[in-house]
């Protein structure tokens, strides 16, 4: 497909969203801004905006801001030396009115909720918090999109968010950090609370005070500590609105009001960098107390119909307990072919980077030699400021100085470029060409430095994007023009809690800074694409994904049933997995006891 012929499909759908959009405002009598230039509508908006805020007493609010600040200071906990593990920063913190989306009549054609699903959304409806959860497949995914267009059925504000991009993209959100303003969450609460009320901000303070429900999805990925911040931040944010009053259920006003639902598996990946799990938190107790009035056990999975012996073996894994049958069904995996077709879609799994890196490198070459194609080197371009060190120190996570790619390679996405276009961290794809100097003005200022042959001219790549499974099995096609990030090493002006440099990645499609990615002194810059290969990937990226054909390396995964039962539950079947270094390791799988005692409490509701 030509590059021009990508653009206009491009176009297509940007026209189809914006109909769709304008016929949404139609119908709900909406005045549409849809004929203003843009700049022109987001300032009739922003004015509506400061109007709102009339609603409230600022100067009572920040007050009372400062002293719930100084109550509610979170203490660093066990979790002090939490990792920064999240290597993004959101593109833009913009609120748009697709945060509240509407959402479509339900389809009869759509299928029916089991009867664990339907209580899960009666609880949602009702107004009470709700924690659900369930194996691997169970529909958690499928079952929030359908509390969603519930809830904004009765005209709720309904914000979806996830813990990780990708998970974000299935379930059409933006991630838990990203909606919440926090980045990476490492400030303490008078921080945000301060830095959310100066005006640079009201977008995400607007998030915070108007939302009526927040949507979390993933949450074994949650640390408590942000967990704990995010409830504070909500009672803190929103007090000048609504107070400390109790809410319809007696209860004190968690996340100040916000109506929370909450799933994910624990028995899943759990978070990285910290070792409580999100159950252990006294906030989450409290607001899911262990009755059937607030969680929800989905026991059926859906993902592997038809396999009841990959089913088994699954629901082994998850509890630390293979038996014989199983270990005997994992055997026969090793010996798994695909044909070539399938070899090419096949993910491949891996515990550890290097393990990812070295089978991606052997792709790579394996396509040059199969295509006769030619590698091109992606150079990134570092500007480093003048006091700082020649080569410059970049830190290990930094995007790498040299790329390589080639047209048919398969490519992972390293940022979160649009959630709601499918596009996030984690987002695979494949390479169909190059784009030289000429066709776009962006790519010509802000492209990095290309060798190889015709290296003057190839100035951008450009991916198609694998259709997305939405939880209703509708597929979204998306191609995807690269933009470029900037890689930033910061010295932040605060210092950060623990005093050390903070490496932001910002990206932007103009290659301009945000405004709120404005702070600290910047000591080195990076201009890379936002991309790897991706044939193979980390277990962690493919959390909440189905895999239709999969090869799993389970070496590494000892120890941690998490990892081991992550990775072979996104099979469909056991016919299209291949599973390797298995023996060494099914010895050693254990499940984490906190999970299994969580798990059978639940059991028992
Ligand atoms: N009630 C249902 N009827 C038919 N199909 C369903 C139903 N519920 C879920 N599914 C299908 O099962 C598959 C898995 O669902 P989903 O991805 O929501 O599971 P999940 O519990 O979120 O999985 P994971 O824990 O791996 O993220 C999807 O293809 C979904 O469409």
């Amino acid at each position: 497909m030509g590059f021009k012929t990508l653009e206009l499909a491009e176009l297509e759908r940007d026209k189809a969203r914006a109909r769709q959009q304008r016929a949404r405002q139609e119908d709900s009598g909406e005045e549409s801004g849809d004929d203003l230039p843009q700049t022109q509508a987001r300032e009739v908006f922003e004015e509506v905006e400061e109007d709102d805020e009339g609603e409230y007493d600022d100067d009572a609010t920040m007050n009372l801001l400062s002293q719930q600040a100084e109550d509610m200071e979170l203490s660093q906990g066990e979790d002090g030396d939490e990792t920064v593990a999240i290597r993004w920063a959101p593109i833009t913190q913009s609120f748009s009115s697709q945060d509240f989306m509407d959402v479509e009549e339900p389809d009869a054609k759509k299928p029916t909720l089991s009867a664990d699903q339907q209580r899960a959304v009666d609880i949602a409806v009702s107004g009470r918090h709700l924690f659900f959860t369930g194996v691997a497949g169970a529909g958690k995914s499928f079952t929030l999109e359908r509390i969603i267009g519930a809830l904004r059925a009765q005209g709720k504000r309904v914000a979806v968010t996830a813990t990780t991009g990708v998970a974000a993209t299935v379930i059409n959100g933006r991630t838990v950090h990203s909606w919440a303003g926090v980045r990476l969450g490492l400030q303490d609460l008078g921080f945000f609370l301060t830095m959310f009320n100066d005006k640079q901000h009201r977008n995400v303070r607007r998030r915070w005070l108007e939302t009526d429900v927040l949507v979390i999805d993933e949450v074994s990925m949650l640390t408590v500590k942000l967990f704990e911040k995010l409830e504070a931040i909500g009672r803190g944010m929103r007090a000048g609105k609504r107070g400390t009053q109790l809410d319809l259920f007696g209860n004190r006003c968690e996340f100040g009001g916000i109506q929370l639902i909450m799933s994910g598996d624990f028995a899943q990946l759990p978070p990285v960098g910290s070792k409580r799990l999100l159950f252990e938190s006294r906030v989450f107790q409290d607001m899911f107390p262990m009755a059937p009035s607030n969680c929800v056990l989905l026991r059926k999975s859906f993902r592997q119909v038809g396999d009841d012996g990959l089913k088994g073996v699954l629901d082994e894994i998850r509890l630390g307990n293979v038996s014989e049958t199983g270990r005997r069904l994992l055997n026969e995996c090793q010996f798994t072919t695909f044909g070539k077709e399938e070899e090419e879609r096949c993910a491949y799994l891996y515990a550890f980077n290097k393990d990812v890196e070295r089978r991606n490198r052997e792709r790579l070459q394996e396509l040059k030699q199969k295509t006769g194609g030619e590698i091109v080197t992606m150079a990134s371009r570092d500007v480093i400021e003048d006091d700082q060190p020649k080569p410059f120190p970049w830190p290990s996570d930094a995007w790498p100085q040299e790329l390589q790619v080639a047209v048919d390679a398969r490519v992972m996405l390293l940022y979160n470029v649009d959630v709601e276009r499918k596009l996030a961290n984690g987002s695979r794809g494949t390479v169909v060409g190059f784009v030289r100097r000429g066709e776009t003005v962006a790519v010509e200022m802000y492209g990095p430095v290309q060798r190889g042959e015709d290296a003057e001219k190839r100035v951008g790549v450009t991916v198609s994007f694998d259709p997305v499974e939405k939880g209703e099995s509708e597929v979204v096609e998306t191609i995807f023009h690269c933009p470029f990030v900037v890689s930033k090493v910061l010295r932040p002006e605060d210092e950060g809690e623990k005093g050390d440099e903070i490496v932001t990645m910002t990206g932007s499609e103009s290659g301009e800074e945000s405004e709120e990615e404005r702070e600290g002194e910047t000591l080195a810059t990076r201009y890379q694409f936002p991309l790897r290969l991706a044939w193979a990937m980390t277990i962690h990226k493919a959390q909440g994904q189905s895999c239709p054909y999969l090869e799993v390396n389970l070496n590494g995964c000892g120890m941690n049933a998490g990892q081991a039962y992550t990775a072979l539950s996104r099979a469909t079947s056991a016919k299209t997995m291949r599973v390797k270094s298995f023996h060494k390791v099914i010895e050693q799988v254990r499940a984490d006891p906190r999970v299994i005692n969580f798990l059978r409490q639940l059991e028992r509701l």
